[in-house]
């Protein structure tokens, strides 16, 4: 069986982490073995940029020194652990990956389409996702969940670098997640991330397993 590489992108508190391990946990139920990772991070190395950059700590630097700190942890999460695994025929899931750093740096940041792409072309370096699931929704309801999961856990962090910007902000980095998606819609699959957990699940495994029923039969 082919391992795949498959995405999840959308804006802050849509329901990533919670529907990969869901997907992690449908896929090895299939017989396939599947490892999850996230961006800014998956690494040592990686996650050490990823606290210097949620911690605000390169905000002064701007937002294309920014893109290429982002780019600096996805060519080691994508040397040391993406590519390796995958040749291992292990599918890998990545909250997040280089459609992030287009949406936020890029689209939202300014920064330039010529540096974005030849970030990509460094770090990817032809390991592309063979399928980003992005998960749509208002940010308004998003950040509602962010605040009550912090309420319940009883912490009162201070908001990171991103979740700080203002809603206008956080709206029109959910249309460049869907000007994106809607450009490279072979790849892309949108879901309404307006419902239960449980009927997200189904909605991204019925996706998932439509794009590779014959790889999944085996
Ligand atoms: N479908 C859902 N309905 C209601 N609450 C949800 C749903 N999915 C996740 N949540 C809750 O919303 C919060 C954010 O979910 P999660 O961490 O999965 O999102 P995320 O997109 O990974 O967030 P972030 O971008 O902040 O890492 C969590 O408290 C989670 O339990
Ligand atoms: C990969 C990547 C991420 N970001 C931003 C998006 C979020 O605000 C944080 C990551 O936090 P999460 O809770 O793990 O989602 O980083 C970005 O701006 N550019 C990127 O390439």
């Amino acid at each position: 069986m082919q391992a795949r590489f498959i995405t999840f992108e959308g804006g802050e508190g849509v329901g990533k982490s919670t529907q990969i391990q869901r997907l992690v946990a449908n896929l090895n139920k299939r017989g396939v073995e599947a490892v999850r990772t996230r961006e800014p991070g998956g690494t040592p190395r990686a996650e050490a940029i990823r606290s210097f950059l949620l911690q605000g700590k390169s905000e002064e630097w701007g937002p294309s020194a920014e893109a290429i700190l982002f780019a600096a942890a996805r060519l080691d999460h994508v040397n040391s652990m993406i590519r390796p695994n995958l040749e291992s025929d292990k599918w890998v899931l990545s909250d997040r990956f280089h459609d992030s750093t287009r949406a936020y740096q890029g689209l939202n940041g300014g920064v330039p389409t010529k540096l974005i792409s030849a970030l990509e072309q460094l770090a990817l370096d032809g390991t592309t996702p063979d399928m980003t699931i992005l998960i749509d929704m208002d940010p308004e309801l998003a950040f509602e969940r962010v605040r009550k999961r912090a309420a319940e856990d009883g912490l009162d962090l201070p908001p990171d670098r991103y979740e700080k910007e203002n809603l206008d902000w956080h709206r029109q980095l959910r249309q460049n997640f869907l000007d994106i998606a809607k450009r490279e819609h072979e790849r892309f699959v949108v879901i309404d991330g307006d419902k239960s957990a449980n009927d997200l699940e189904t909605a991204i495994w019925e996706a998932v397993e439509n794009r590779y029923a014959s790889e999944l039969d085996q």
